[in-house]
């Protein structure tokens, strides 16, 4: 089966319909203030309109409060929520319960220990890993920076997983190689600026990622 992709910080038309057409399975709305990437509740909406029965919707949440979290519900009906803050395991399992739909954890990786940590969120549905960001990083994720690959290979994760941080058309492939992941997730990796999603980026992509899975029975044969 091919590779599930997933194309965060969709905020216009254009970006959504390149996703749709590239044939990618996820787009994300960024819902933090601070990122280039942020999109209000009300364009979401207009946004997830356009794509429902089309591809799935995913709300990027971080530390959300329940009022954050209802005020997204309402809007934009998001099919998955992703938490990408520090939000514990409690507060995962109340969001779960709050939302209704599956959640996505992200969890920041720099040793297997930190995968390994993961399992301590019983109520998340699917990790999604990324880099941990540097202590200068002024963003909790959409930073651009790829993780030790090899760890996920080495430290299997006990569910399954998106793998995110840093991916492009051009690694890709030894990514999916590397750790084998059934779900990849990329955001700065297909923009033209920061924010500013580049609609031939977003085919080249996804295209690379379900050419990976699609080759990969007749290379084991
Ligand atoms: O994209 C953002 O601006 C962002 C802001 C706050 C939290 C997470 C964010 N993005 C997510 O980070 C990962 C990796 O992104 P990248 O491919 O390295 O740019 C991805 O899941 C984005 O959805």
């Amino acid at each position: 089966m091919a590779v599930q992709v997933k194309i965060c910080g969709i905020k216009t038309e254009e970006a959504l319909e390149a996703a749709i057409e590239a044939g990618a399975d996820f787009v994300g709305f960024v819902f933090f203030a601070k990122s280039p990437r942020y999109v209000d509740a009300e364009t979401a909406g207009r946004l997830a309109e356009r794509a429902r029965g089309r591809i799935r919707t995913v709300a990027l949440l971080v530390d959300p409060s329940d009022a954050d979290l209802d005020r997204v519900l309402t809007t934009v009906d998001p099919d998955i929520i992703q938490l990408h803050g520090a939000e514990t395991p409690e507060r995962v399992a109340e969001i779960r319960i709050q939302a209704a739909r599956p959640v996505l954890k992200a969890v920041k990786v720099a040793t297997a220990a930190d995968i390994v940590a993961a399992s301590a969120f019983p109520a998340a549905d699917m990790f999604l890993f990324d880099a941990k960001p540097a202590k200068t990083a002024s963003l909790p994720g959409g930073n651009g920076v790829p993780f030790d690959w090899p760890l996920l290979a080495q430290t299997p994760p006990d569910r399954p997983y998106m793998l995110s941080g840093g991916l492009t058309t051009d690694n890709i492939s030894e990514a999916i190689r590397v750790t084998g992941a059934q779900a990849v997730d990329t955001s700065s990796g297909v923009e033209r600026a920061p924010g500013e999603k580049d609609p031939a980026a977003i085919r080249r992509f996804v295209q690379a990622a379900k050419a990976v899975t699609e080759r990969m029975p007749i290379e084991a044969a």
